[in-house]
């Protein structure tokens, strides 16, 4: 029962935002009844469902459905995590990578989780800088571990396609908490994600 109710409010949900890009086709100049144009605004609710799909999901609570006691305590980096996100402006794309660090502190935590962690807060509606302090702030709170460190480098298409219009520049946030505010601690940390694989 409880679900069918969860079900029904899903779907008005999503019958209101196929509504809404109906209007706003037809808002912008667009014919919403042509052919092409017919299951657009239902396509586009369901991409932005997709695209927005982290605010119902919990970053604690995955980091914890992989949290393992071990006594490691060396620094442990997953870089080059690709992410998409869109900007809170204006609702365009940012893309990039992520490079993550922490210093165990007892407890680590399964490796594809810190990468699910960077979706569930870039499946949302951001700015850079919230979105690397969000990732640091669920490692720290539910690993208590010695330190972590977030880097974020990425490419907004609102300055791409639009506004200032500038095509290669790239934006990098950075967070560091406990032993990454020394800086042999950060510096280890940078230049272990600036070397590559061969
Ligand atoms: N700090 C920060 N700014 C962002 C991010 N994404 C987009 N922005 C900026 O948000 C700002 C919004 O500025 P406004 O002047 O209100 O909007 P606008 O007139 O569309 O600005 P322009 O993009 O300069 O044309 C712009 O400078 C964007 O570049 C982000 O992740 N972090
Ligand atoms: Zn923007």
């Amino acid at each position: 029962m409880a679900y069918q109710k969860v079900e029904q409010y899903e779907d008005k949900i999503t019958s209101g935002l196929i509504e809404n890009y109906r209007e706003s086709l037809a808002l912008l100049g667009e014919d919403p009844e042509r052919e092409g144009l017919l299951k657009t605004p239902e396509r586009v609710a369901k991409a932005m469902q997709y695209l927005t799909q982290g605010y119902q999901m919990d970053a604690k609570a995955i980091l914890e459905s992989a949290k393992f006691h071990e006594d490691v305590s060396e620094m442990i980096i997953v870089k080059d995590i690709e992410l998409f996100s869109m900007c809170e402006h204006h609702m365009l794309p940012f893309f990039g990578k992520a490079h993550i660090a922490y210093i165990p502190n007892g407890y680590i935590t399964g490796l594809s989780k810190i990468a699910r962690v960077v979706d569930v807060y870039s499946r949302r509606l951001q700015v850079q800088e919230r979105l690397t302090s969000q990732i640091l702030n669920a490692i720290k709170e539910s690993l208590n571990p010695i330190g972590v460190a977030v880097v974020i480098e990425a490419k907004h298409l609102c300055m791409m396609m639009r506004g200032v219009q500038k095509q290669n520049s790239v934006t990098t946030t950075s967070a560091f908490w406990g032993e990454f505010e020394k800086s042999e601690t950060r510096s280890e940390f940078t230049k272990l994600i600036s070397s590559k694989l061969s």
